[in-house]
């Protein structure tokens, strides 16, 4: 079993421009691929991770420019049984919600995203292929679909969280102790609770 996690090295976290500055997207971003990485691990998995730019990981990492649907597509059609692809910016990914993705018996598995992306799948499937970002949940359910895949779905918030906009970055301070969370108290972000609102403030 293949099991890669893609990583935007390169320029990453563009949606938290408003809040963080580039070296600090690039710092959270790695901070985010740690604790999926111990996820992982701690699960028993051996990830390695595929990076536009090098990055600094306790993983394997290569460094491939590929765009993101490029990369993974071609992983699916070199390999010769299953292919795991998590993604890097999953904070709040336990052990346990890692051995849920891998539990169906299922041609593919598929983790849906806060706001309709994909952040893991499963392939055992010759012929799933993958088109990320717009809502890809739907197109990957299709695909399935139409390769005659039989599919399951986790239903998982951790598995479902992953940090894109600045208003992600509360869910991070509420549910997680990782290498995220940390990196954020340590810039001085902190929760700010106003009645029925949770958001983070950086005084
Ligand atoms: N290897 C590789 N990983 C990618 C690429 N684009 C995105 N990723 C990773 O895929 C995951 C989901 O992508 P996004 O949420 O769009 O991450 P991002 O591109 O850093 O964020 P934005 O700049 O805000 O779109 C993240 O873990 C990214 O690091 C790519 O072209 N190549
Ligand atoms: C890669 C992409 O991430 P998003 O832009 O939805 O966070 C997706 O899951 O399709």
């Amino acid at each position: 079993m293949r099991l890669v996690v893609p990583v935007s090295g390169s320029d990453p976290k563009t949606r938290l421009s408003s809040v963080l500055r580039p070296d600090e997207r690039r710092e959270f971003t790695e901070a985010m691929l740690a604790d999926v990485l111990d996820a992982l691990e701690t699960a028993g998995h051996s990830p390695r991770v595929v990076a536009t730019a090098p990055v600094a990981c306790d993983a394997p990492v290569t460094v491939d420019d590929r765009g993101l649907d490029s990369l993974v597509n071609d992983l699916l059609a070199e390999t010769d049984g299953e292919l795991a692809v998590v993604m890097a910016d999953l904070p709040l990914l336990t052990a346990d919600a890692v051995a849920r993705l891998f539990a169906p018996d299922a041609d593919v598995v598929l983790a849906p995203g806060l706001g309709g992306g994909t952040n893991a799948f499963v392939s055992r499937h010759p012929d799933f292929r993958v088109d990320y970002h717009g809502a890809s949940i739907r197109d990957h359910r299709r695909v399935a679909r139409d390769v005659g895949a039989a599919v399951a779905e986790v239903d998982s918030r951790l598995l479902a969280t992953d940090v894109d906009e600045p208003g992600d970055l509360a869910e991070v301070l509420l549910h997680s102790d990782g290498a995220a969370a940390d990196w954020l108290r340590d810039a001085g972000f902190e929760l700010a609770v106003d009645e029925g609102r949770v958001t983070v403030d950086r005084p």
